[in-house]
Order: C-alpha cells, then sequence, then structure tokens
C-alpha cells in the first residue's frame, strides 16, 4: 500500500513523496509586485516537499485583489521567480505556481485605474480584503462583458507561459476558493444569460477554456487545476447542484488529460463535512492524480493514501512553521507553532525564521 513517503511520479516528473506544500498567500511581494527577496530562501527551505505549489500569483493587474501578492505578467516578475526556482530546484525540489484572478474580491484601490473589480455578474460578496491600510468591504463589481473574456483566457495562457520561463515545473490553475473562475462555476455569484450561464456546461466553460488554453501552451502534463466543490471561502454560495457541476467538470478535465486534480475537502481551512459530497466518487471521475486538501494530519493522510482515495495529500499552514514537515511527519517529531500573527505581510519574521530540526537557527 502506497504510504507518504513514498515517490510518485507526475507527468514527466518524479515527486520524491507523496506530501504537497499548499498554495499560501503570504502577503510579501516587493514593488512591481515581484517575489519577496526572501521568497527564494522561504520556499528553499521546504524543497523537501514531493511538490511546492506557490502563493496564489496574479496572470495580470486586473487579477490582484489583496495587498502585495506577487505576479506573473512582467519581465521583473518572471526574473524574481526564476530565483525561487533555481533556490528550490538547486535542492532537488518541485515547484508548480498557482494561477489567479480574483474577480470581485478585490478592491478598487487595488484595480488598475481604480475601476470596479470583475465578475460573472454585478453581484457583491459579503467579504473583506485587506489593503494597504487594513481590512476593507470589497468593491461593486461588474460583469464582464462576453468579449472580455478571450483576454482573460489568454492571460492565464500567457502567465502560463511566463512560468515555463521562470523555471516552473507547471502551473496550478485557480478554479477554487470563490475567485473569478469558481465564480463562473457557482450560480449564486453567476446569474449570466448568455454562452457562460444557465446551465452546469455554461458555468463551467470559462473553466475549462482556461484550461484548455493553458494545457495546449505548456502541456496538459504540467497543469493541475484546484476546485472547491462546496467550500464557502469568500462567502460564495455553494451551488445548486454541487455533484452534477463538479462530476461534469471533473470528466471534461479527465478529456484534457491534466496531470491533476487539487481538490479543497470541505470548506477551506476549516470543517471537512460542511457540506454533503461525494469527493471519493469525484476521485473515482478522475484519470489523472488526485492531490487531497483540506484538515489532513499524518493519519488521516495516511488512511487517505492506503484506502485510494488520494494519491498526493497537500498540507498548508503545518508546511509555513515547519520547513521540514516531511522529516517531522516521518519520524513522529513535533510540529512548531504557527504564529498567526505573521501569516500576512511583513518580512523575515514568521516567514524564514521557522527552525527546521537540523538547522534550529535559520537565517
Ligand atoms: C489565495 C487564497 C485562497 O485561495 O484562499 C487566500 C488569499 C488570502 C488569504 C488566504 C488565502
Amino acid at each position: 500500500t502506497p504510504t507518504l513517503f513514498q515517490p510518485q511520479s507526475l507527468g514527466p516528473l518524479t515527486l520524491a513523496n507523496r506530501i504537497v506544500m499548499a498554495p499560501l498567500t503570504r502577503n510579501r511581494a516587493g514593488t512591481g509586485l515581484v517575489p519577496s527577496p526572501l521568497a527564494a530562501t522561504y520556499y528553499a527551505q521546504r524543497a523537501s516537499a514531493g511538490l511546492i505549489i506557490t502563493e496564489a500569483t496574479q496572470i495580470s493587474a486586473q487579477a490582484q485583489g489583496y495587498q502585495d501578492t506577487p505576479g506573473l505578467y512582467t519581465q521583473d516578475q518572471i526574473d524574481g521567480w526564476r530565483a525561487v526556482t533555481d533556490a528550490v530546484h538547486a535542492r532537488g525540489g518541485r515547484i508548480f505556481v498557482q494561477l489567479w484572478h480574483v474577480g470581485r474580491i478585490s478592491h478598487v484601490d487595488l484595480q488598475p485605474g481604480n475601476a470596479a473589480p470583475v465578475s460573472a455578474s454585478a453581484i457583491r460578496a459579503q467579504t473583506k480584503t485587506f489593503v494597504h491600510n487594513g481590512f476593507v468591504d470589497v468593491s461593486e463589481p461588474r460583469a464582464l462583458a462576453i468579449d472580455e473574456l478571450p483576454a482573460i483566457v489568454n492571460d492565464f495562457r500567457q502567465a502560463a507561459a511566463n512560468a515555463i520561463a521562470a523555471g516552473f515545473d507547471g502551473v496550478e490553475i485557480h478554479g477554487a476558493n470563490g475567485y473569478l473562475l469558481e465564480q463562473f462555476i457557482k450560480d449564486g455569484a453567476n446569474q449570466r444569460t448568455d454562452a457562460y450561464g444557465g446551465s452546469i456546461e455554461n458555468r463551467a466553460r470559462l473553466l475549462l477554456e482556461v484550461t484548455a488554453a493553458v494545457a495546449q501552451e505548456i502541456g496538459a502534463d504540467r497543469t493541475g487545476v484546484r476546485i472547491s466543490p462546496v467550500s464557502p471561502a469568500n462567502a460564495i454560495a455553494t451551488v445548486s447542484d454541487p455533484q452534477p457541476q463538479y462530476d461534469y467538470i471533473v470528466d471534461q478535465l479527465s478529456a484534457l488529460g491534466i496531470v491533476y486534480l487539487h481538490v479543497v475537502e470541505g470548506s477551506t481551512g476549516g470543517p471537512r463535512d460542511v457540506a454533503p459530497f461525494d469527493f471519493e466518487g469525484l476521485r473515482g471521475r478522475f484519470k489523472g492524480t488526485y492531490l487531497a486538501n483540506n484538515g489532513y494530519d499524518v493519519d488521516l493522510a495516511s488512511a487517505h493514501l492506503a484506502e485510494g482515495k488520494a494519491d498526493l495529500v497537500a498540507f498548508g499552514r503545518a508546511f509555513i512553521s515547519n520547513p521540514d514537515l516531511v522529516e517531522r511527519l516521518k519520524t513522529g517529531a513535533p510540529l512548531n507553532a504557527l504564529n498567526p500573527a505573521t501569516l500576512y505581510g511583513g518580512g523575515a519574521e514568521g516567514y524564514t525564521d521557522y527552525p527546521a530540526l537540523t538547522d534550529p537557527t535559520p537565517q
């Protein structure tokens, strides 16, 4: 039976183990939204993960929704990420970049020309985001015109090309947690009456067009997709018919041959049983590698691998405070506690200064 510490093939890659570092926003990008100068150290410290998925990274200026999250649409940003991928590869690590467009989870202060954020429909999410002066209500969005969608698909495609130029091993398309692509999937946020709304197929259309474009650009074997079928993250209501909606999406993603499906099982960062949903059924429909996430500890992860419910398991917060999480899970060593005060924003404190067992005083 497969264990967490056995290698796993992933398209052209061989992962040293089945433990994945989940995408984690840290709000530490520098001027020009280039990765933090400390990002190369931060990710290299965690290179023993079978696979690292970076923090969510913008495909365009319009795609930004929080203070100081990095982009991948300028040459400076590509150069900044190259330092990260080189540092991770120098330690034998593997790293994908998560590409996002936040859609309505944004504020006019962050938008080009202080314009309204965009979404499937002009429906504001009852949630907040953080900008330079703290937490603020997200701004009223406007509905994207259908003739704006090809440019957004192209921004994902171009960012994926930029990812390969920056040395990434692949790309994860962020289709989860109430951001733009999920705003199209879930009918609480999508009241469109054109070809992108009103049915399971129409609501999935943008995610599938983006995925097809990225897969065509960089290869389906370097393209993953993240979904969160029943998560209420960012105040998005669960789609009326989650099981048929996501069965359809997964069948289409399987047909595209993407290398992995990353699934937030339950409420992001919260209860796994937030709503009835057949994750095992979804896993069974997917033809590629199934990456399970949300609330896993080493016992649940080992059980789900042994039971064939997952191929890889992603850990988020545990990787923030334990750069050598793989070693600690393997040996049963105690885990460092997470300091929530230094999760978002700031510098080295709570970012690159968590100790490893064999490196108690990191730089
Ligand atoms: C990228 C995020 C997600 O996917 O939920 C995120 C953004 C801000 C804070 C926490 C998480």
